[in-house]
């Protein structure tokens, strides 16, 4: 009876793999993973190095990224047959060997794992080894402090409606926006709305290859791809020296 493990790899630097996740990966004989239709995917090429020559691969292909609207039933349905059918195979190839899923950043932190994480409880043996989340990658790309003292630190995704993403931006002090891609045009209404828009970085494949750094305000609206975060930098309570 194997065992199947999901080695988070952190925001995309190999580098940045835990030493635990690394070792498991380096032995993997069976390794599945998440991509886009004909992409390499993120999560594989951060390993490629990694890899064993003799490794079998399982790409796991979403049936539809953008294509379809997220809260539509057409999305709906083919998202659980996707889920249903990989944790089924996993579950049947779990039984003969170890497995090894990749997952870009930490699988538990809006990482596809969980979909097939919590069908596989009670029928497989499932460990799950953190990561360093994408997010940490991109405020430490910009090399500077990202929350101070009693910073508020919010978290919030580019899909949420413009009115919603306005409150939260105007509450937080310290603010992520992931899921930014297409959405980017309604994310960069909203900081302007919140009065954040000046203060706001944008990290695209943070420590990934093709890293790019850019002040939001300075980008073009429609030049985004999906892994990409904006950060506005908290400004809290810290001892200064007296003018
Ligand atoms: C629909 C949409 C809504 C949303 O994001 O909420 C969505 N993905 C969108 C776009 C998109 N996804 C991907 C690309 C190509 C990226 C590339 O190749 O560069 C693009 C962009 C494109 O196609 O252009 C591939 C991808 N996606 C995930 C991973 C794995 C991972 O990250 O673990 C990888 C492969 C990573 C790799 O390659 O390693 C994970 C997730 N994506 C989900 C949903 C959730 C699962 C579905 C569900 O259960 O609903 C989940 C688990 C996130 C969650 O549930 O939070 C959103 C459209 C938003 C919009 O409107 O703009
Ligand atoms: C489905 S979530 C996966 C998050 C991942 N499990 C983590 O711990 O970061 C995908 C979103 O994470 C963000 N992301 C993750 N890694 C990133 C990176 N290296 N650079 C920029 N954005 C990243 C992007 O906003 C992207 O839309």
């Amino acid at each position: 009876m194997g065992k199947i493990i999901c080695a988070g790899l952190g925001p995309g630097d190999p580098d940045l793999i835990s030493v635990k996740s690394d070792r498991v990966i380096r032995s993997a004989k069976h390794v599945a993973f998440f991509r886009k239709k004909g992409r390499a995917g993120q999560a594989r090429t951060i390993v490629k190095d990694l890899l064993r020559d003799d490794a079998i691969e399982y790409p796991m292909e979403y049936p539809v990224t953008t294509e379809l609207h997220f809260d539509s039933e057409e999305y709906r349905q083919l998202m659980v047959d996707f889920y249903e059918e990989w944790a089924d195979k996993l579950e049947a190839l779990a039984k003969d060997h170890d497995l090894v899923v990749l997952c870009e950043g930490d699988p538990f932190f809006y990482g596809s794992f969980m979909h097939l994480h919590t069908r596989l409880q009670g029928r497989a043996e499932v460990e799950v080894l953190p990561a360093i989340p994408g997010m940490v990658g991109c405020w430490n790309a910009l090399d500077m402090p990202y929350t101070w003292g009693d910073d508020v630190m919010t978290v919030l995704m580019g899909t949420l409606p413009e009115d919603d993403l306005v409150a939260h931006m105007k509450a937080a002090d310290a603010l992520v926006v992931m899921k930014t891609g297409r959405n980017l045009p309604r994310v960069k209404r909203a900081l302007e709305r919140a009065g954040k828009l000046q203060d706001a970085w944008l990290v695209e494949k943070g420590t990934m290859r093709g890293q790019r750094i850019a002040k939001l305000a300075d980008v073009a609206e429609d030049d985004c791809p999906y892994f990409a975060i904006v950060l506005v930098h908290g400004q809290g309570r810290r001892p200064e020296a007296a003018e």
